[in-house]
């Protein structure tokens, strides 16, 4: 194999928001958990990880770049990975380039792998989720591997846990397992992204100046000193899972509201109970809470409901467009865009949301009024940094267009 050839493919992936989590490590190393966790996967169309994966036999090790700079494959995470996907990796053949890998040959190839989020990296987005999901999927595609997605959660799982529920859109479970060696932890698809269209998601990203503890030592924390996460592995989890998979199946958004929140605030509870205490949320999270929980006491059933994952950012589900313009307004009344900030910036996703709200301008946000069942007409400009507005979303895709790929074709080196 002297050829300089480079063979290369590209997937998007999306990421995912657990409306029921997960937190905490049976097994740190195969990350596999101590209860099972329910997301519903976010539209790649505003939150997506791109991931070009070549070889070549002209590549002298693998490298990989992170959204424009090259960083160090040596971690166990990408090791696991990267070893998982290769066992798999079958013959395959280009007659048009005149390419022909044999299986064993994967072994010896080295690697080339750019990845790019559209969203910000390590900031409480999950990234993490959406970069393993896409790496082991575009990996897959590559090297022709046969297993299906669910056997490809179970590798994506070992990069981060959260990573299995990417490989699959609308709603997922990550079924914990109980096999020592982690191979029946992986995710199904509970229901596809057209089952419950109604949905709209909104993510208030929130201002935050202290440095949060990791997830992955978060809950390694929270394992070693909570009794109430026990509990709520053995006890809590096992029903409230049967009761979420039921509401999504009915749609029922009332009972899906009631469990999302309780399970987001249940986790923040852990992570309290953790010794050293962990906080995650911050007063604008609180506010948040506050908000939604007062508003959907004074309607006759829930319009919104609000998770947090390890940070302070909401991600707010509202049950369909009109609750969701609805609470668009609310929100802005509240917080508003620092003066400096314009509207265009300050929403950003799907914007179509604004006209159904009735705020095309700044000056439409500044003449919003307080709403009754809240009680404050107190706001707090720049509390959040921007609203990203989404929708439930499809699974990862193969990007055929060449011209979306992240490596040159030609030195299988970024664009
Ligand atoms: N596109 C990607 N491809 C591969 N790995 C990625 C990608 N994006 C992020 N990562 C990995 O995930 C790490 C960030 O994960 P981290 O858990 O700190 O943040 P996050 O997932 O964005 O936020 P959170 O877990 O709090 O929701 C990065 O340092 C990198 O190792
Ligand atoms: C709060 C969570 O977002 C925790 C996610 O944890 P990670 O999947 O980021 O952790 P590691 O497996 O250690 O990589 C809840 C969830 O996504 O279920």
């Amino acid at each position: 194999m002297g050829e300089k050839w480079v063979l290369m493919k590209t997937a998007q992936t999306p990421t995912n928001i657990a409306v029921i989590k997960y937190w905490g490590k049976r097994d740190e190393t195969l990350i596999l958990p101590v209860n099972d966790s329910i997301s519903v996967t976010l539209d790649p169309a505003h939150l997506c990880t791109t991931t070009t994966v070549a070889v070549s036999p002209a590549f002298q090790q693998d490298r990989m770049w992170l959204n424009g700079k090259e960083m160090s494959l040596s971690g166990g995470r990408y090791q696991n990975c990267l070893r998982e996907i290769r066992k798999r990796a079958r013959e395959v053949e280009d007659k048009e380039k005149g390419i022909k890998i044999e299986k064993k040959d994967w072994e010896k190839l080295h690697l080339h792998i750019a990845s790019y989020n559209n969203f910000p990296t390590a900031a409480g987005l999950a990234s993490s989720a959406a970069g393993f999901a896409c790496l082991v999927f575009a990996l897959a595609k590559l090297m022709n591997v046969e297993e299906d997605e669910s056997q490809l959660s179970a590798i994506a799982r070992q990069g981060s846990g959260s990573a299995c529920r990417s490989l699959f859109g609308g709603f997922v479970k990550w079924i914990m397992g109980k096999e020592e060696d982690g191979s029946d932890s992986l995710a199904v698809q509970l229901v596809d992204e057209k089952h419950w269209d109604d949905l709209f998601i909104i993510i208030a990203v929130v201002s935050s100046r202290q440095k949060e503890t990791s997830s992955t030592s978060g809950m390694r924390e929270s394992v070693e000193t909570s009794l109430l996460l026990q509990h709520r592995a053995k006890e809590v989890v096992p029903k409230r899972t049967l009761k979420m998979e039921e509401a999504i199946k009915n749609r029922d958004f009332a009972s899906f509201a009631k469990i999302t929140c309780a399970d987001s605030n249940q986790f923040h509870a852990v992570c309290l109970d953790t010794s050293p205490p962990i906080f995650y949320m911050n007063d604008t999270s609180h506010r948040i809470i506050s908000h939604v929980e007062k508003w959907n006491r004074s309607e006759e059933s829930p319009q919104v409901a609000y998770t947090f994952d390890a940070g302070p950012n909401a991600v707010l589900i509202a049950q369909n467009r009109k609750a969701a313009a609805q609470l668009l307004q609310r929100l802005l009344f509240s917080f508003p865009p620092k003066s400096d900030t314009d509207l265009d910036s300050y929403i950003i996703g799907d914007k179509t949301i604004l006209k159904d709200a009735g705020l095309e301008g700044m000056k439409d946000v500044e003449a919003l009024s307080p709403h009754p069942e809240n009680g404050s007409a107190q706001k707090y400009p720049g509390d959040v940094n921007y609203f990203i507005c989404t929708r439930p979303g499809k699974g990862p895709v193969v990007l055929s267009n060449e011209n979306l790929a992240l490596l040159d074709p030609e030195t299988g080196l970024p664009k």
